[in-house]
């Protein structure tokens, strides 16, 4: 596979992206009637590979997932299956692709009732897909509540029904699928929680929609892989020197040295050519005895910024972190405010991480004026919060989801925005955005965060651009995490880097040889 075609492959599109892209395929030639024959099979196909046969519910709902449904049940009961369906809504108003499969079922069609439930050991949830307009309700909600009790196995149809495809969010009751089909290409809320603990397995199929639609869609959400970066990967030159390699320079504090400690053994690990902390003079001694590769710079008490300004007149400290342990009391809030703004006026790309988020939590705006050159803010929600107060604001109790949410604050401030979680986003101010999917829950542990920050100003020292940067950290943090497996502290990412990264480079060298 071309690496253009994997890039395509990654894109996500939104319901309405979606809906265009089927509309678009009916419009070159392909009729509606085929895809939605091509939806069932690939769902039937799916179930079929899965499950033995065992007493089937399809419930098919009043659109065009329910018209997938009828295509699911025929399919299922030619193979012997035993199937039971029934429909929500009025058979006039079903499309004409979805009234031809209803016609072309041969089974009894019943009423929703919970009473089908008792025999059904899997149900086919074909109530709604991407359409979905407004929260559950009525009988429609009263099935997928009684799903959701007994815990029946469900296989989704696109999406569990009550999920919204664009944000991942419930509207309403969902109740989780163990598999879920969708058709040519995700969507954001596949990958977002609460949506991608709702899925179960996830299955894209191909129903005949070529690619070529995606020309016409302006599509920049993808789900964050290497082939999207790999070519930008910034492997050591063959006639290199380490100031080819980038020199960061991170801050450190005076009370939790551990944090930058991490982030500068991320860094080096990385691939930055030189590593610097400049820390306060009177921890200076813990730094030195704990650190061998990277260097450590004194800041004198009372001018501890004026002693960071001048590292920085060396041109060759071109990458900069701050935040992780630079401390937020009282005068050391001042001070981690001072160093972060003193590092984003040489306009040198710069990762700003706790403390300095949290430091700014009283005026983010002075941040946001101040960010010119490359920068990357790696919130987690909590500093997220603090900074952008606005943006989480709640509207009949319910907040913006994050994919928004990560976009507008990149563009708010002018910043490559990297908001943790499960479901890390990293989002450009100029509206592209990647949903990362790799990283396993054992990177809940203290510590991982200040990693990440060393990975990505390890990257940015070695001259890659701000969002490639943070992409690429935040992938392999994930990958290096998966690896890892059980047990893992934040101590193992950095050292656990290399085997990644060899990993990577044969991969990269058996795709030259096949190419
Ligand atoms: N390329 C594609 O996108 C294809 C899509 N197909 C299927 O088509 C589906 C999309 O079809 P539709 O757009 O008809 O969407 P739905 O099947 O989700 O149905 C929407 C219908 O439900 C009604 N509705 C929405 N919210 C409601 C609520 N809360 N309570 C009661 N009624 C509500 C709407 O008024 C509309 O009539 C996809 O999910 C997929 O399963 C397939 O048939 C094949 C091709
Ligand atoms: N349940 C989870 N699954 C996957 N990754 C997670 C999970 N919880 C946290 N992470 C990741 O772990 C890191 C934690 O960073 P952060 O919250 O800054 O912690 P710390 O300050 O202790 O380093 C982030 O990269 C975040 O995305
Ligand atoms: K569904």
């Amino acid at each position: 596979m071309s690496a253009e075609q994997s890039k395509n492959d990654l894109l996500l599109l939104t319901v309405e992206q979606m809906a265009r892209a089927d509309s678009d395929a009916v419009r070159a030639g392909v009729p509606a009637v085929d895809l939605m024959a091509a939806a069932g099979k690939a769902v039937a196909d799916a179930v079929q590979e899965r499950w033995s046969p065992r007493p089937v519910l399809v419930l098919c709902g009043p659109g065009n997932n329910g018209g997938d449904g009828f295509v699911i049940a025929r399919h299922l009961q030619q193979a012997g299956w035993p199937i039971r369906l029934a429909f929500l809504g009025n058979q006039a108003k079903l499309s004409a692709e979805a009234q031809y499969f209803y016609q072309a079922w041969q089974g009894d069609i019943a009423d929703f009732s919970v009473s089908l439930l008792e025999q059904t050991e899997l149900v086919i949830d074909a109530i709604f897909g991407a359409g979905l307009a407004r929260p559950l309700e009525g009988i429609a909600l009263e099935m997928i509540t009684a799903m959701a009790e007994r815990k029946t196995a469900i296989c989704a149809v696109d999406v569990p029904s009550g999920l919204h495809g664009s944000t991942g969010q419930a509207l309403g009751m969902v109740a989780p699928a163990e598999l879920t089909v969708t058709f040519f290409r995700k969507k954001p809320g596949h990958l977002l929680f609460p949506g991608r603990g709702l899925c179960g397995e996830l299955v894209v199929a191909d129903i005949g929609i070529p690619a070529s639609v995606l020309d016409e869609i302006e599509v920049n959400v993808w789900q964050n892989h290497p082939a999207l970066w790999q070519q930008n990967y910034p492997w050591p030159r063959l006639d290199g020197h380490k100031f080819h390699r980038g020199h960061a320079l991170i801050f450190g504090g005076e009370t939790l040295t551990g944090a930058s400690r991490l982030t500068a053994r991320g860094a080096m690990r990385v691939g930055a050519g030189l590593v610097s902390l400049a820390v306060p003079s009177k921890v200076w001694p813990i730094y030195a005895n704990a650190l061998t590769g990277a260097m450590v710079s004194k800041l004198e008490l009372g001018q501890e910024t004026e002693d960071f300004e001048e590292l920085l007149l060396d041109p060759r400290r071109n990458a900069i972190a701050v935040g992780p342990g630079a401390g937020l009391v009282a005068f050391e809030s001042v001070r981690t405010r001072k160093i972060a703004l003193a590092a984003l006026v040489t306009e040198r790309a710069t990762v700003l991480d706790a403390d300095a988020l949290s430091a700014f939590a009283s005026d983010p705006q002075v941040l946001f004026d101040a960010i010119a050159g490359p920068c990357v803010l790696t919130p987690h929600e909590g500093e997220f919060a603090r900074l952008f107060p606005r943006i989480n604001e709640t509207a009949n109790g319910v907040m913006q989801d994050k994919l928004t949410r990560a976009r507008l604050a990149a563009k708010q401030s002018g910043a490559v925005v990297v908001l943790k979680g499960a479901d890390t986003l990293i989002a450009a101010p100029d509206g592209r955005a990647m949903i990362n999917t790799n990283a396993p829950a054992e990177l809940a542990t203290g510590g991982s965060g200040d990693v990440l920050t060393g990975f990505i100003v390890g990257l940015l020292a070695q001259g890659v651009e701000a969002f490639d940067a943070a992409a690429m950290a935040v992938w392999l943090h994930g990958a290096v995490a998966a690896d890892f497996g059980a047990g893992l502290i934040a101590e193992d990412l950095p050292d656990h880097l290399p085997k990644i990264l060899n990993a990577f480079i044969q991969q990269q060298a058996l795709a030259r040889e096949v190419r």
